[in-house]
């Protein structure tokens, strides 16, 4: 096992809880969403608009397929889960961690954030809808499911970093 990834719905807090692993099981952090806002050099609503969702989706199977073989801790965009593809090429380079989050959460988090095209484009009806669509692939991408309801951040990183120590080999 070399990598780590993290998946969930947007909001949910895989970019704030993979910065607090690093220290906790010294490997190096990424986020997808930046990584790949630095290689196209545009940011995510750009390239949502240039490309498309379709174009997106396949600019993150593409990182997932080229990122370098190395220990890490990868925090996933929150749509990645929904290519089988992905769903593969993560579990089998990796351990997955899906923290699931009530929608409640979500929505008080992301709401008013520009730099979420998903969340520009939809009403808090139809977020809802594809968050209750979305949960059936982000348990299937996974190895573990992560209950953050009422946790902080600080909680959620400390129990995914143990269960990283015990497994790495
Ligand atoms: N359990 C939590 N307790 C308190 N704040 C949290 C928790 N989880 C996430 N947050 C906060 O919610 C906001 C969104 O979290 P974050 O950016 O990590 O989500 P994400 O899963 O990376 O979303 P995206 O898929 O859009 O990149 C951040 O400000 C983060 O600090
Ligand atoms: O849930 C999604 O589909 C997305 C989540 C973000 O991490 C970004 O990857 C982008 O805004 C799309
Ligand atoms: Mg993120």
């Amino acid at each position: 096992m070399k990598k780590v990834y993290l998946v969930g719905f947007m909001g949910s807090g895989k970019s704030a809880v993979g910065k607090r692993l690093t220290p906790l099981v010294n490997m190096p952090f990424y986020d997808m969403d930046a990584e790949i806002v630095k290689m196209i050099g545009m940011t995510i609503p750009q390239i949502f608009e240039t490309y498309g969702e379709e174009g997106f989706r396949d600019i993150e199977t593409e990182f997932l397929k080229t990122f370098p073989d190395e220990y890490c801790i990868i925090a996933t965009g929150g749509g990645v889960p929904m290519r089988a593809e992905n769903r593969e090429l993560m579990k089998s380079s990796g351990l997955v961690f899906y923290l699931n989050s009530t929608f409640r959460d979500i929505w008080r988090r992301v709401s008013t954030d520009p730099n979420r095209p998903i969340v520009q484009k939809s009403t808090r009806e139809e977020l809802e809808i594809l968050f209750n669509k979305r949960k059936a692939y982000y348990m299937e991408s996974a190895h573990f499911k992560v209950e953050t309801t009422n946790r902080s951040l600080h909680e959620i990183s400390q129990y995914v970093a143990f269960q990283i120590n015990r497994l790495k080999g």
